[in-house]
């Protein structure tokens, strides 16, 4: 039997009162693969990493991570699981090491363990020659980079990132997006891309379309879009405008 991939997500309905954010959404991430999640705001993104991640409880339908389901067995799903958060995950008054040794500690990694594994990670980000400079002091892209680093510190299989690149400048999203994608082609971890900027989603990225809490396409970016510009496909097959698609 072949292994399970990363993340297998079936059938899941998530709702806040009246408004259902998921309706029946199923997905998957293979391993070693980097999936592209496409949706503009309200697409249900940010509900679907919370479920993943347990900050919810998933409703209906199952969650597995790499064979774990997430409300049966949460401690393996869960230690297979990264994440780099919307929100910022750093303490802006510690250095990068003292953020990383923090966070190594919340993972139960030994002190000497956590330096070897934390410092290789900042090499791995580019960024090992800061490791003694506060986080506050680093620019937005930066930071980003040193998030990613923690989120695999506990080496993780699969690495959920909840649109990355906002608010970085053109620079600073490119080198985010080459890092994870790197970290898929060289390190083998697979990825789960959420985002509502189209050109970062490559031809032959695996995409998923979420829209309005219904997953509408799954295949690569090519199928979708037939050709076209993803932004007039999606355009097309939503009827959001593109203001708001951009
Ligand atoms: N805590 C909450 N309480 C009530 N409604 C919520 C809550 N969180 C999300 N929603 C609603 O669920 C739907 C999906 O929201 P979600 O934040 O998951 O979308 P998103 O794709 O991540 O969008 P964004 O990029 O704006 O965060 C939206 O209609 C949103 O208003």
């Amino acid at each position: 039997m072949s292994a399970p991939p990363a993340l297998a997500v079936e059938n899941v309905t998530h709702a806040f009162g009246k408004v259902t954010a998921l309706d029946q959404v199923s997905l998957d991430v293979p391993r070693g693969s980097f999936t592209a999640l496409l949706g503009v705001n309200g697409a249900g993104k940010t509900t679907l990493f919370s479920l993943i991640t347990r900050l919810y409880d998933n409703v209906t339908g199952s969650i597995r991570v790499a064979g774990h389901d997430v409300r049966r067995a949460p401690g393996p799903a869960l230690a297979r699981i990264g994440v780099v958060f919307q929100s910022r995950a750093l303490d802006p008054g510690l250095t990068l090491r003292q953020n990383m040794a923090y966070h190594a500690a919340l993972h139960g990694i030994g002190r000497a363990e956590a330096r070897e594994r934390g410092d290789a990670l900042l090499a791995r980000v580019g960024l090992i020659e800061r490791a003694d400079t506060p986080v506050a002091a680093l620019s937005g892209g930066q930071v980003r980079r040193v998030e990613v680093a923690r989120a695999l510190l506990h080496g993780p299989q699969l690495l959920l990132l909840d649109e990355p690149t906002v608010g970085l400048d053109v620079a600073a999203r490119r080198d985010v997006v080459r890092l994870v994608r790197a970290l898929v082609a060289e390190d083998g971890v697979a990825v789960l891309w959420a985002t509502h900027l189209f050109d970062e989603i490559e031809a032959t990225d695996r995409l998923v379309v979420l829209h309005l809490g219904k997953v509408l396409a799954r295949g690569t970016a090519a199928e979708f879009s037939g050709g076209a510009a993803l932004a007039d496909a999606f355009v097309a097959m939503t009827g959001t405008a593109p203001e708001a698609a951009a």
